[in-house]
């Protein structure tokens, strides 16, 4: 069994509508990946715990998403030198601004890569997880190469319906 690179954490359940983008690009490349629910707030003795054994598990990037008050992927940087990537997850009142805020604006010394909000921020941290790994691994290159040809082929082809008369 190989073992798992890419952790993908979220703050509860309600965010796997967003963060199930990020492991469904892991699936397509074939990475060994965990998901699970690890709140700073609700469980901090377990969000330290994962934070704390993340590179003596192998872990390559931990991608972490959360919304509002959202401290998870910062403090599991503080606790680790695993990459640590973060999502912004859309919140009810305030759109996700409020996530994106509360993962961007990191102290000096303490980094936390940050993604656009929802989907498309979270399908990017796994592209980006896959290029970190892409480069001691020929074959996974190869195949984000071959990702990247596709998606300019489907973009070439897009078609525009007819004007309006
Ligand atoms: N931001 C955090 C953290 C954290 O940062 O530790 N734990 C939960 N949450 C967020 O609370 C929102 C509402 O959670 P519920 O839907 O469970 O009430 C979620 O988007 C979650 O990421």
């Amino acid at each position: 069994m190989s073992s798992i690179s890419v952790g993908v954490v979220m703050g509860s359940s309600s965010d796997w509508d967003t963060l199930q983008h990020a492991v469904q690009i892991l699936q397509e490349f074939g990475i060994a990946h965990e998901a699970k629910v690890v709140s700073a707030h609700r469980m901090p003795d377990e969000m330290f715990a994962y934070a704390e054994t993340a590179a003596a598990r192998g872990l390559k990037a931990i991608i972490a998403g959360a919304g509002g008050a959202a401290h998870l992927p910062g403090m599991l940087a503080s606790k680790t030198t695993v990459p640590v990537l973060g999502v912004p997850v859309a919140s009810k009142h305030l759109q996700g601004v409020d996530s994106l805020h509360s993962i961007v604006q990191m102290p000096k010394g303490i980094p936390v890569a940050t993604f656009a909000i929802g989907a498309a921020g979270a399908a990017n941290a796994a592209l980006f997880a896959v290029a970190m790994l892409a480069g001691s691994d020929a074959a996974l290159q190869l195949k984000l190469q071959d990702f990247r040809r596709k998606q300019t082929e489907a973009a070439r082809n897009m078609q525009l319906p007819p004007a309006p008369q």
